[in-house]
């Protein structure tokens, strides 16, 4: 899916939701710990569970590679499980040396197919360009990060203006809004209006709601552009809605008060 029928799924569903799938075995309800691909399983049911409710499923790479061989596994078979009429990202942070990216964007855009991967522009326009190669795919490079560590350096003056900045308005030259998208915390929201100034087409995938505390409302007010332009993460608040056998339900229920909210930002 590339960004042109992300806007039109986010219309048509008036929800611009992303379910974050940052499955962890400790979390995963007891009784599906009988199953031989518990966290597989698990997947599959909250796709089956949201899918009416979100536009798109980020998948957290963290949770997988820590599992080994067997979580490669899991990534691609849950890559495969998400509906096509649903945006899938991969939330793995990558960047290095040119050649190094090359094989990052290879494996995130052509190994598991997914139609975007987070990255992390510290090392500049050579390590983010192998990425921005490939035609309707989209990268999503971090710009103001949801956790407290934000201040060590993103919200440091660079020049007579903050590092976020700076990264927002450089990295922007370097794609268009149609390959091209920023990570902005929830948590950040007071900033939202600021991060719109210098991307206003841009699409920002915003986490932090729900676990972190973010405000929906807030990060709606200020992020919302003509095309929505956003895409809320929730992860913790909706896979771990409920922790028993109605895990399904809760999460269902959690998705679709999020979908009912935008949808109210969305008039
Ligand atoms: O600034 C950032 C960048 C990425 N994340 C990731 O988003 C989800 C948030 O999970 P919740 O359970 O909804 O808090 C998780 O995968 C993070 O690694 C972020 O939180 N902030």
């Amino acid at each position: 899916m590339n960004k042109q029928q992300l806007v039109s799924a986010i219309r048509n569903k008036r929800s611009y939701l992303c379910v974050g799938l940052d499955t962890d075995i400790e979390k995963i309800p007891a009784h599906l710990h009988a199953s031989p691909n518990a966290v597989l399983e698990f997947n599959k049911a909250i796709i089956d569970a949201t899918k009416d409710y979100c536009v798109s499923y980020k998948i957290n790479t963290a949770f997988y590679e820590a599992m080994g061989v067997k979580g490669w596994d899991i990534i691609e078979q849950t890559l495969h499980y998400i509906p096509e009429t649903h945006f899938t990202i991969a939330d793995a942070k990558r960047g290095d040396i040119g050649n190094t990216s090359a094989q990052y964007a290879k494996t995130f855009f052509e190994t598991f197919p997914f139609d975007a991967v987070t990255v992390a522009p510290y090392m500049g326009e050579d390590s983010v360009r192998p990425f921005l190669e490939y035609e309707n795919k989209v990268t999503i490079v971090l710009g103001l990060t949801s956790n407290k560590g934000a201040s060590d350096f993103e919200l440091q003056p660079a020049g007579g203006e903050h590092l976020y900045e700076k990264v927002l308005r450089t990295v922007s030259a370097w794609g268009t809004p149609h390959n091209l998208m920023f990570v902005v915390g929830a948590t950040q929201a007071s900033a939202l209006e600021n991060v719109r100034k210098i991307v206003p087409d841009n699409f920002l995938l915003v986490p932090g709601v729900g676990a972190q505390g973010g405000s929906l409302q807030e990060v709606s007010q200020y992020g919302l552009n003509s095309e929505a332009g956003l895409l809320v993460n929730a992860s913790r608040a909706v896979i771990y809605a409920g922790s028993g056998e109605d895990f399904v339900v809760k999460a269902a229920e959690a998705a679709r008060q999020y979908r009912d909210e935008m949808a109210t930002y969305l008039q």
